[in-house]
């Protein structure tokens, strides 16, 4: 019995920039390669640049009406295109016809999807399955390739904290985060990080459908676990900021009895778990609305298995 999975080629690929509008480094690296493709053209490869949400993006700000990145849920994306939705519903049904439909083979194969944090991340690959052999030979690769520089991987298959992402139409769907940046600031050092990821992938999916065997690897993940809200008054109002133990400590260890965050009269509260975790999206701006203060994470190794072209 032969482990390696036989892949069709990925002919189709989109790189989606200004999901949120307020998220500088995807929007204009999306809106250069809009202008020239040089960059971003691979033999044997359809890479199209795709400004996602362009309303937001005019008024720099996250969204108009709803968040796009939890826009493509079945619900949404059974309404009527016709009819009258809040923008980003009719956004989503307007990118689910032209790189979906989600879940069909009509689909397009890997979508890229840039976003900038405000936490202290670096670059971060987010994936929303362990078992995409296709995107973890391509993270593995990525990781290789942009060493000494690191490149965390982030898995969100969580049953209740996954969420529906615009990127999510693709069969292979691959979320790109880099950070710190500040909401509507470019920064070089950011910019020019996401812009080498960007090369580096592209240039996996033209070796891959080129014919190269990938052979079966393991990969280091951090997989979603838990979200912990800021603690709160019993108005909803906030008592306390993140600790400046934890603040930029992305992807470090976080033991029970270590400092969480700092309440507004002085005091600490600590991490009550029960075995060391891994928080990321630590004091993101984004998610001060969704009330989280940051994402708990595990460490783990996935396997990625050989993978190969089948070419019909
Ligand atoms: C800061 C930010 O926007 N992060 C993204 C993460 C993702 O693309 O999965 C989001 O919440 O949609
Ligand atoms: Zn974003």
């Amino acid at each position: 019995m032969s482990c390696e999975v036989s892949l069709p080629e990925a002919k189709k690929v989109a790189i989606f920039g200004g999901t949120h509008g307020n998220e500088m480094s995807g929007v204009t690296l999306v809106n250069l390669w809009l202008k020239n493709r040089a960059e971003i053209r691979r033999s044997g490869v359809e890479v199209q640049p795709f400004i996602t949400n362009p309303r937001a993006v005019e008024k720099c700000t996250r969204y108009i009406d709803i968040d796009l990145n939890r826009a493509f849920t079945p619900e949404n994306l059974s309404k009527r295109e016709a009819e009258d939705h809040p923008y980003e519903i009719k956004r989503a049904l307007e990118i689910n016809r032209i790189f979906g439909p989600k879940g069909s083979s009509d689909a397009y194969d890997v979508i890229f999807d840039l976003h900038n944090t405000t936490s202290n991340m670096g670059c971060t690959l987010i994936l929303e399955s362990s078992q995409d052999h296709l995107n973890l030979q391509m993270v593995h690769y990525i990781k290789q390739a942009v060493a000494p520089m690191t490149c965390s991987v982030l898995v969100n298959e969580h049953p209740f904290l996954q969420y529906s992402t615009s990127r999510s139409v693709a069969k292979h769907p691959i979320g790109l985060e880099v950070g710190p940046q500040p909401q509507g600031v470019l920064r070089s050092n950011i910019f020019q990080s996401m812009r080498l990821i960007l090369r580096h992938a592209l240039d996996f999916i033209e070796l891959f459908n080129g014919g190269m065997e990938f052979p079966p690897c393991t990969v280091d993940v951090y997989q979603v676990t838990e979200r912990v809200d800021y603690p709160r008054d019993t108005n909803g109002n906030i008592t306390a900021m993140v600790h400046p133990n934890l603040q930029d400590c992305d992807w470090e260890p976080l033991n029970p009895g270590d400092p969480m965050f700092l309440t507004f009269d002085g005091r600490t509260v600590e991490y009550k778990g029960g075995n060391t975790v891994y928080p990321t999206f630590i004091n993101e701006a984004a998610y001060y609305e969704k009330q989280q203060a940051f994402v708990i994470t595990k460490r783990g190794t996935l396997i990625a298995r050989q993978i190969k072209v089948s070419k019909m």
